[in-house]
């Protein structure tokens, strides 16, 4: 499973896909991936209510037909009776990759101490990774991207360093990011020369 890299991209949240407000989820992730990324890539968006069986479909679309390499979602984490973005996941899963909940539980408690709500998980369909971020839209380059300290070192390190890797380890596109927002990290051997080197 190759190819050019093609990312989903689920807001779940009842009132923004009622149109209660404007959805906020898929622009912050749109705009983080792009000023992250390095490597071109294609996306699929999703805009869906807090509903299991849609949640599940969504994720399966778009890892099964659509043929995405990543899937990130945002909100209906927490514990309240309507959040169940975890729950399709798990349910929809082949593989938990636990690092991703644990990590992002991690840098969020350097944001709020409601960090630990989040029951947030990733794991692997398929050959696609698929990570739930929390519902705050801040929330997302907090995740991904990790805490730094006044001069800009990171103290934390956010899960997206470890995406390329991943998914480069379930034979998907080699993904290069900019360093400045988020270094991707990879053993050197699994590093390829750039074009020309
Ligand atoms: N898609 C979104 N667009 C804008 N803001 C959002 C969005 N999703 C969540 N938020 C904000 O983050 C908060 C926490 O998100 P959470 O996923 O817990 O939503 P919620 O309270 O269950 O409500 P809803 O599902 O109706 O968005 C929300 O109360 C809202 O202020
Ligand atoms: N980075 C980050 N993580 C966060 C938050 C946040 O604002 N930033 N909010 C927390 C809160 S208040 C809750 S209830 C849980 C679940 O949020 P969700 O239901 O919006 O997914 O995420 C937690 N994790």
């Amino acid at each position: 499973m190759s190819g050019a890299l093609k990312i989903g991209l689920v807001s779940i949240s009842d009132r923004a896909s009622t149109g209660v407000y404007e959805d906020k989820g898929v622009p912050a992730l749109r705009d983080w991936l792009a000023a992250a990324l390095a490597t071109p890539f294609e996306l699929v968006t999703r805009l869906i209510p807090d509903e299991q069986p849609q949640i599940e479909s969504t994720l399966c679309e778009l890892v099964d037909a659509a043929g995405c390499h990543l899937v990130l979602t945002t909100g209906g984490t927490g514990p309240a009776l309507r959040d169940v973005t975890p729950d399709a996941t798990l349910a929809v899963a082949d593989r938990l990759m636990p690092g991703f909940g644990e990590q992002m539980r991690q840098v969020s408690l350097h944001y709020v101490p409601t960090a630990i709500l989040s029951r947030q998980v990733g794991v692997v369909r398929k050959q696609s990774l698929i990570l739930n971020l929390p519902g705050q839209p801040k929330s997302i380059k907090e995740t991904l991207e990790g805490v730094r300290d006044a001069d800009g070192k990171v103290i934390v390190h956010g899960v997206f360093a470890s995406v390329p890797y991943c998914i480069q380890l379930l034979d998907g596109p080699y993904i290069e990011t900019h360093a400045a927002i988020v270094a991707a990290f990879r053993p050197k051997s699994a590093i390829q020369p750039k074009d020309g080197q």
